[in-house]
């Protein structure tokens, strides 16, 4: 049931996108974001030239996926120190605008930390801000490598898992790729990894209800990279499964536990049950930053939940996010109330492997991800 309309794999190498950069304009200093909530109409730029207007984009997901929310939150806290602003607070506001991805606060954190070290040993405000956002691009630069490490492990992973011919047939959910990262991504970059190297089959896309990160997204940038996806609604999964049409399933993190429980985009935890059911390959794919060791297990994991309106409402055109400040088109009655958690929590006993930048592990144990992030360049921050 392979799909008669998917796309010829063509490989192309399309414009890398400008996820996310520092600038130094005249006006000052600024973090500039391609505006993921206008996606996939209209490639827009938000400047966020203070620490406030980067907490919106944060909250609107105008920025979004873990990786990318720890660069930002490092870049956040730079510009609060080149502003010469309280960096505690700015630190403090960015991780409290979306409380599942880890990545978020340890980018903060993290460049605070370095802020905080310098001026501790004597440095002026405006060396300590420098090195703030050399910091933050240090992150920047790792994340970017990390993803390429990540790539390529996933795909060793796959042509063990998968030895047969004819390339492999891989199911996403929500949104990995290089609008998550500072390089190409994580699950998505495994699979744009294979599709480069001429085993990729057929990416099955999810829409990923309610923000349909898959639909805008994913499906934007395997349309740009040339790869033959088709979108699916996210009830459509279990049929595929069912016809035998996945061959693997590639998810990205949010927060990995110390036990291997997984928080990822709500519909990630049905997906492993299915995996589970139909005995396919169920994989992990995230940056060490993204594992929680301090956490203990999935029931700690502080699941973030959204708006009601983002259930009840859709977009009706870009830019005006379901449920942002009005505008949506209702598709359910006023006053509907809605359960809206943006995450979901797998359980490690459905998870075949996780795939990192020092690695892969499997079955996922606690040991094993504390040895994988001993090996990691990226710092601890306490
Ligand atoms: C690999 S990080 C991408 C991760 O982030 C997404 O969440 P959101 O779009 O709400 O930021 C989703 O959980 C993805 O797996």
């Amino acid at each position: 049931m392979a799909d008669q309309d998917a796309q010829t794999p063509v490989v192309v190498d399309p414009p890398a996108l400008s996820v996310l950069r520092w600038d130094e304009s005249p006006d000052g200093p600024a973090v500039v974001l391609l505006d993921q909530t206008r996606l996939p109409a209209e490639e827009t730029e938000l400047v966020c030239a203070d620490v406030p207007s980067l907490v919106r984009a944060i909250r609107t997901l105008a920025v979004r996926g873990a990786p990318l929310l720890g660069i930002a939150g490092g870049y956040g806290v730079a510009l609060a120190a080149v502003r010469g602003e309280d960096v505690a607070q700015a630190a403090d506001l960015l991780e409290r605008a979306r409380p599942t991805a880890v990545n978020l606060g340890y980018g903060a954190r993290r460049v605070a930390r370095e802020y905080r070290a310098a001026v501790e040993s004597g440095a002026g405000q405006e060396v300590a801000a420098a090195v703030a956002l050399a910091e933050a691009r240090a992150l920047h630069e790792e994340d970017a490598a990390a993803s390429g490490r990540m790539a390529q492990y996933g795909l060793d992973l796959l042509a063990e898992l998968l030895p047969g011919g004819g390339g492999h047939r891989l199911l996403t959910h929500c949104n990995t790729g290089a609008l998550v990262s500072g390089g190409a991504g994580t699950a998505f970059a495994v699979a744009l990894r294979a599709h480069r190297e001429g085993s990729l089959r057929q990416l099955w896309v999810d829409e990923t209800r309610p923000l349909l990160q898959g639909a805008r997204l994913t499906a934007y940038e395997a349309g740009r990279n040339g790869m033959p996806y088709s979108l699916l609604t996210d009830n459509a999964a279990g049929s595929l499964f069912a016809a035998g049409e996945v061959d693997a399933v590639l998810i990205g993190a949010d927060r990995i536990a110390a036990d291997g429980s997984v928080a990822n985009k709500v519909g990630s935890y049905p997906l492993a049950v299915l995996a589970k059911y139909h005995h396919v390959p169920f994989l992990v794919v995230a940056p060490t930053t993204t594992v929680d060791l301090e956490t203990m297990d999935g029931t700690s994991i502080v699941v973030e939940q959204r708006s009601a309106t983002e259930v009840t409402e859709i977009t009706p055109k870009p830019g005006v996010p379901a449920g942002g400040g009005g505008g949506g088109m209702a598709v359910a009655p006023p006053g509907a109330k809605a359960y809206n958690p943006a995450f979901d929590i797998t359980p490690p006993e459905l998870v075949t492997a996780i795939i990192t930048e020092e690695g892969v592990i499997s079955p996922v144990t606690g040991v094993g991800l504390a040895e994988l992030c001993a090996r990691s360049s990226q710092v601890t921050i306490s």
